[in-house]
């Protein structure tokens, strides 16, 4: 909350955005051998994947569910009803469930208007809200929004009941500069944003992901979001071990994360991805 609190949580989107690497896809007993190792590292939260896409997901997320008690699982969801409450049963087992859903903001050359944007993320996330305390609101394509309405939405995603503030650089396209200039005007201008953790998804197109994860702990971003072997859409998310040494050596920030199981987690998602 307050960005006092120097301690950063650690997000994995290993099998959530890094299955959307071109060729990868992992089955349960895989995504629940990755599950228990992330656990065992400390991974604050795991996110699983889509369950109200794809059924195989929700599979995966319910049955994790019930067998994760240390760290948040959490599954994706857009703003579609049955989505969120697809999701909300199949992290119903959890012991710590979170719900992460996602609106588009950038709303150039798009046919609807901001107030119905605004009306969708209320909607979505009071729904979500329903079945769960820990909702994560995503700014898909933050970094190409116009500002107030980026500040409005969010406003609205906190009130609504969203404890996360997630700001995804979606396209991977933002330098350090913008990328941090776009947090600190968050921070200045949305009046109630202490009331949430602000977190970070950064892609990997122009090989900044870790370097803008890293930037953002000084705007007052606590909780960062990347994937062992930096899988991901594209050119992938924020490398986990890099963040994770990067935020260390920053001394100021601290992780609880046992760093000595991490070339272990990268070995294992490599012989399951085929990538190294
Ligand atoms: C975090 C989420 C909303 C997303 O991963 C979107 C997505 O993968 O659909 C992104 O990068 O913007």
């Amino acid at each position: 909350m307050s960005p006092a609190n120097n301690k950063v949580l650690i997000f994995d989107t290993t099998m959530r955005d890094g299955e959307l690497t071109p060729g990868v896809k992992m089955n349960l007993q895989q995504k629940i051998s990755i599950s228990q190792l992330l656990e065992n590292m400390g991974i604050d939260i795991i996110e699983v994947g889509y369950p109200g896409i794809y059924q195989k997901d929700f599979e995966e997320v319910f049955q994790i569910s019930q067998i994760i008690k240390n760290s948040i699982i959490c599954g994706l969801a857009s703003a579609n009803k049955d989505e969120i409450i697809t999701l909300a049963e199949a992290i119903k087992p959890a012991k710590r469930g979170r719900i992460h859903t996602y609106s588009l903001v950038n709303l150039k050359n798009q046919s609807i208007s901001a107030e119905q944007v605004l009306a969708i993320i209320k909607d979505s996330v009071s729904l979500a809200r329903n079945y769960c305390d820990d909702i994560e609101w995503s700014a898909f394509d933050a970094p190409r929004s116009e500002p107030d309405f980026l500040c409005q939405a969010i406003e609205t995603a906190i009130k609504s009941g969203a404890k996360t503030i997630n700001i995804p650089d979606s396209l991977g396209l933002a330098s350090p500069e913008e990328f941090s200039q776009l947090l600190q005007m968050i921070f200045n201008r949305v009046p109630n944003i202490d009331e949430a953790v602000v977190s970070v998804h950064c892609h990997d197109d122009l090989g900044m992901a870790v370097k803008n994860s890293l930037i953002a702990l000084n705007c007052g971003v606590r909780q960062i979001e990347c994937a062992i072997n930096g899988l991901g859409a594209r050119k992938g998310n924020a490398d986990l071990e890099d963040v994770v040494m990067g935020v260390l050596q920053q001394r100021n920030y601290q992780v609880d994360i046992d760093t000595r199981l991490m070339s272990k987690a990268s070995d294992l998602v490599a012989e399951i991805s085929g990538i190294v």
